[in-house]
């Protein structure tokens, strides 16, 4: 039974994380190489427990969870029965986490990534005990998202997925087994196919980024949190997809490399919210204010869309 969990990277996503895990009543150690990264994550650590009051997340009968910073590694991981490897999107990176914590690992503990789509076998390579790494593929705002993608690498025994997708369950979110192993999973497939085309329809000067994300919000986006793909498909008529299919997949994006408007933004230190510009730019003020606005809305969706207003 998983108990205590180690977060490994506190970051965009650790924070948010170790909140929803302590209220589900786990005992959260939260590490980062980064003294300025724990510092960040303590700060905020309130703000996403604000943000799951106003969801109504309570704690098992049993209590609350807690959640405890430390700069020491060992100190992270000794005696987790889980460690979550929330470190940046780079297998040699991920790799060095690996070989850090496997002698300080003992011989039950599950090691899960959060990788957003590097797929677990190649992960798994460098790790002593690969039968007990799998992937754990939460969506960013993590303590707000409900669903988690849970994936098997080729060496993933069928016991560590099960034990990762009923601690997800116990907890009161939503996990979905992808059945293949397959790179960005599914929800980031799916999201990179939107992408990709949406970028390319701005840089090819199609419509401008701010009407990109109103037709995207308030047509498809709006809808799909109701009908999702699959029942979409249905809803409109296959007839109809057939139809449209037929000439408009040819026509779109299939650029197979890092668009140029986006290596440019890199190039340049744009990364987003993060660094204050990317595609928009933003004040310190402007993105609390953002983030403060788009947490009250999505709880307010997922309040409705589960039929408790
Ligand atoms: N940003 C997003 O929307 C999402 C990201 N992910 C995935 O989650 C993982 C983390 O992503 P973010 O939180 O966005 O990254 P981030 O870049 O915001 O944070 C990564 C953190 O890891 C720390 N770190 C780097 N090396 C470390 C080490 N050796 N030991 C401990 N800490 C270390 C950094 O100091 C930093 O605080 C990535 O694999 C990413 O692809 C998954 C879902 C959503
Ligand atoms: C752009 C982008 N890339 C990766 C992820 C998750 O792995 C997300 C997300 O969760 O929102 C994302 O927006």
């Amino acid at each position: 039974m998983i108990q205590r969990i180690a977060i490994i990277g506190l970051g965009t996503m650790g924070p948010g994380m170790a909140a929803r895990l302590a209220r589900g009543g786990l005992q959260v150690v939260a590490y980062d190489v980064a003294p300025a990264a724990i510092e960040r994550a303590r700060s905020i650590l309130g703000i996403a427990e604000g943000v799951l009051d106003s969801l109504g997340v309570t704690s098992p009968a049993s209590g609350a969870g807690t959640v405890r910073f430390t700069d020491d590694i060992a100190d992270a991981v000794s005696g987790a029965d889980l460690v979550i490897e929330n470190v940046p999107e780079n297998i040699s990176i991920k790799a060095d986490v690996y070989r850090a914590i496997d002698g300080l690992i003992g011989p039950e503990t599950l090691v899960a990534s959060d990788t957003s789509g590097i797929p677990i076998t190649k992960l798994q390579a460098h790790i002593s005990h690969p039968e007990r790494m799998v992937g754990m593929h939460w969506s960013n705002p993590p303590h707000i998202i409900p669903m988690i993608e849970v994936i098997a690498g080729e060496k993933t025994a069928p016991q560590t997925v099960a034990t990762i997708r009923d601690l997800i369950r116990s907890i009161g979110l939503l996990p979905v087994v992808v059945k293949k192993d397959v790179p960005g999973f599914v929800e980031n497939r799916v999201l990179y196919a939107l992408l990709r085309e949406a970028v390319d329809l701005v840089e090819r000067g199609v419509i401008d980024p701010e009407d990109l994300d109103t037709c995207v919000s308030w047509g498809i986006g709006y809808k799909i949190a109701v009908i999702g793909p699959m029942a979409l498909l249905d809803m409109a008529g296959l007839d109809i997809y057939k139809s449209v299919s037929s000439f408009l997949n040819a026509d779109l994006s299939n650029r197979d490399d890092v668009a140029p408007m986006v290596l440019q933004k890199t190039n340049a230190s744009k990364f987003g919210i993060k660094s204050g510009e990317g595609m928009f730019s933003y004040t310190p003020e402007q993105i609390k204010a953002l983030q403060g606005e788009r947490a009250r809305k999505l709880v307010a969706v997922r309040r409705i869309l589960e039929g408790r207003e």
